[in-house]
């Protein structure tokens, strides 16, 4: 079942008032030659999905937005919530249903379905139960979209992403995990607010895991074009080095604390995946770190393994991962982290 409601149907015995109210105008060229119709798929409407989703609505990122859940009540409940803000919103057609061909012909597919973190719990702990659910997500995705880029939040985000990667079939370049762009927000955040400066002048990458092992990469914090550490080293101001780890172990510990505080986490992630949506869709050619399949970057060679690195994103998905200066201690920590994952993922066997 399908639900959606459209104005053309609320006549006396289901007429279409559309003519009525307006006369068309001849001869004109039709939408489809004029413009493109973008179209979003949301898979799981729970907090993350619907912080996704309400961010896309109000930032204008798609035509049509479908919703897909396995819980029919709440996703029409949340389907007719986000129609009734049509007065106030873009306008933009928003459809859900249970069954995936709601989703067909998506350029972008977004899967947040699944199980999420208790308190204090890992976020690779949630592993087996959603790879049983991301078999039935992914395959009739990849069918109805099979040209739509794949872009997985659900925890833990780097092996779904390996995993739906598998499950579709469809070239590494089309499938994206949301990895770090949410941690390096938290890092520009925590910098920009220890200086008093604006995070978005702030620069700044957590690469590696999105989770305990992630790497923060000091040599790239530059703010409003000024490398930070340099700076500091050539001026011989002396900083902590312990200064600069706690700083990345609040990074670590960010989601844990939210977690325990409300529950789960949901602003912050509605709109670091809505950022990459704009990039992705509007052909931004933006450098985010997010996971890709990593192999053969950086030294990464223990096998197939997608962990986020800084790489630009446009309509293709996956355009190039930059080629940043790691010192020897980042490159380490990162191959690590690139070990940590690939030791749970062969618990798959896939
Ligand atoms: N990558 C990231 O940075 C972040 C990832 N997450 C992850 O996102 C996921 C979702 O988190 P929340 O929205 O807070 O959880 P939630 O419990 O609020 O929502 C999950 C939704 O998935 C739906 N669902 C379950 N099985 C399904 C299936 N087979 N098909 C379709 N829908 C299904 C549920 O009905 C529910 O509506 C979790 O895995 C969480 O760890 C959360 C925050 C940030
Ligand atoms: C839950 C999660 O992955 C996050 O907020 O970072």
């Amino acid at each position: 079942m399908h639900h959606s409601a459209s104005a053309s149907s609320l006549g006396p015995g289901g007429l279409d008032l559309s003519q009525a109210f307006f006369k068309p105008i001849q001869n004109t060229a039709s939408p489809s030659s004029t413009k493109r119709h973008t179209k979003v798929s949301v898979i799981g409407v729970g907090n993350v999905g619907m912080a996704i989703a309400q961010t896309i609505l109000t930032q204008d990122l798609a035509d049509e937005l479908a919703l897909i859940d396995a819980k029919a009540d709440k996703l029409r409940g949340e389907m007719l919530d986000l129609q009734h803000a049509a007065a106030f919103l873009p306008r933009t057609k928003i459809v859900a249903s249970v069954d995936y061909a709601v989703t067909v012909g998506s350029d972008l597919c977004i899967v947040t379905a699944g199980a999420r973190q208790n308190p204090g719990e890992s976020r690779l702990n949630l592993l087996q139960r959603n790879v049983a659910l991301f078999s039935h997500i992914i395959p009739p995705l990849a069918k109805y979209s099979p040209d739509s880029i794949l872009l997985i939040v659900s925890n833990p985000v780097d092996v779904l992403t390996y995993v739906s990667w598998k499950m579709s079939g469809f070239p590494s370049n089309r499938v994206i995990g949301s990895g770090t762009n949410l941690d390096s927000s938290r890092f520009r955040f925590l910098i920009a607010d220890h200086l008093d400066v604006n995070a978005q002048d702030v620069q700044a990458y957590i690469v590696g895991e999105h989770g305990d092992s992630s790497v923060a990469l000091w040599s790239t914090i530059s703010i409003g074009g000024v490398p930070v550490l340099s700076f500091l080293e050539k001026q011989q101001i002396a900083y902590e080095k312990e200064t600069l780890e706690n700083i990345h172990k609040a990074v670590v510990e960010s989601a844990y604390e939210v977690i325990s505080l409300k529950g789960y986490t949901s602003w912050a992630i509605g709109y670091s995946v809505a950022n990459l949506a704009r990039s992705l869709l509007r052909d931004q050619r933006k450098i985010h770190p997010v996971s890709v399949l990593a192999k053969g970057f950086y030294g990464i060679d223990g096998g197939d393994v997608f962990l986020s690195l800084p790489t630009q994103l446009g309509r293709g998905g996956v355009l190039g991962v930059t080629n940043i200066h790691l010192t020897d201690e980042e490159m380490e920590r990162l191959r690590e982290s690139a070990k940590t994952i690939l030791e749970v993922q062969s618990q798959l066997g896939m």
